[in-house]
């Protein structure tokens, strides 16, 4: 893993988006795998500038996000579906057929996690998948105690999640209490992972998977197995992480 520090949000998003652009232009028919939340709309932000200075072309490219609500469909609000239209697809020349998100109303569920995950090996694995942190260490939203070994499945929300992404709904109760998420498995084999945290709220998270050990309590901790993570951290993400340590990861 090799970290790369930044001032703050703004710089980090402007450094994903550099490195997710560069990908494709230097493979056009790029799978990519996304993430959503806070800490991505500076970088699709970022990205969507990108290709309206330089007409970077997304035509030929695949996408797979990490995870949905189940219950949510593409016209709710806070469904990642929408949200991915709304800050990234709808301004890039990607044909939408080729933008995959688990599907959160499938009617069985067990059967669209396994369509997914084999989805993903058809179109020949994730060549660059982005992540986020959750203030608990999970990614996606394998939520600590995951198995290292699993593959897309259904999940239930811990509390802590619940309620750290409340704030996207009116009210905690409206958040879904289950999600489909790639599992920690299906993460691990992107040939290259690039990993985003940004401010005071991850501090937390980031320190436990650099300081400690390769744990299930902390699911991002099996990133330092992975042979190609990059990390772009801010440094109020990275304000509990001893100088000693950050200095390992440096480039
Ligand atoms: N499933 C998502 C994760 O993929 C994301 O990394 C995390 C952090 O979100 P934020 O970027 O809003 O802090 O939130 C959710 O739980």
């Amino acid at each position: 893993m090799r970290i790369i520090q930044v001032n703050d949000y703004a710089d980090m998003s402007q450094k994903a988006a550099e490195l997710i652009s560069d990908q494709v232009r230097k493979k056009r028919d790029s799978v990519l795998g996304l993430a959503t939340g806070e800490t991505m709309l500076g970088t699709y932000a970022a990205l969507v500038k990108e290709y309206q200075q330089n007409n970077t072309s997304y035509r030929e490219v695949r996408t797979f996000n990490l995870d949905e609500y189940i219950g949510l469909d593409a016209t709710h609000p806070n469904s990642y579906r929408h949200y991915m239209h709304e800050q990234l697809f709808r301004f890039l020349d990607i044909p939408l057929s080729q933008t995959h998100i688990p599907n959160g109303c499938a009617p069985l569920l067990e059967e669209e996690c396994a369509r997914y995950e084999q989805l993903i090996e058809q179109c020949g694995g994730i060549d660059l998948q982005l992540l986020g942190i959750g203030q608990n260490g999970h990614i996606g939203f394998n939520e600590p105690g995951t198995l290292f070994a699993s593959t897309t499945h259904v999940v239930r929300l811990s509390e802590s999640t619940r309620k750290a992404n409340a704030r996207f709904f009116s009210s905690a109760d409206e958040v879904p209490t289950h999600a489909i998420t790639m599992g920690i498995a299906t993460i691990m084999k992107s040939k290259q992972i690039l990993l985003l945290a940004s401010g005071e709220r991850k501090a937390w998270a980031i320190s436990r998977l650099l300081e400690g050990e390769v744990t299930t309590d902390v699911p991002a901790s099996i990133l330092k197995t992975h042979p190609n993570v990059i990390m772009i951290a801010d440094d109020e993400a990275l304000s509990l992480v001893s100088q000693e340590k950050r200095k390992v990861y440096r480039p």
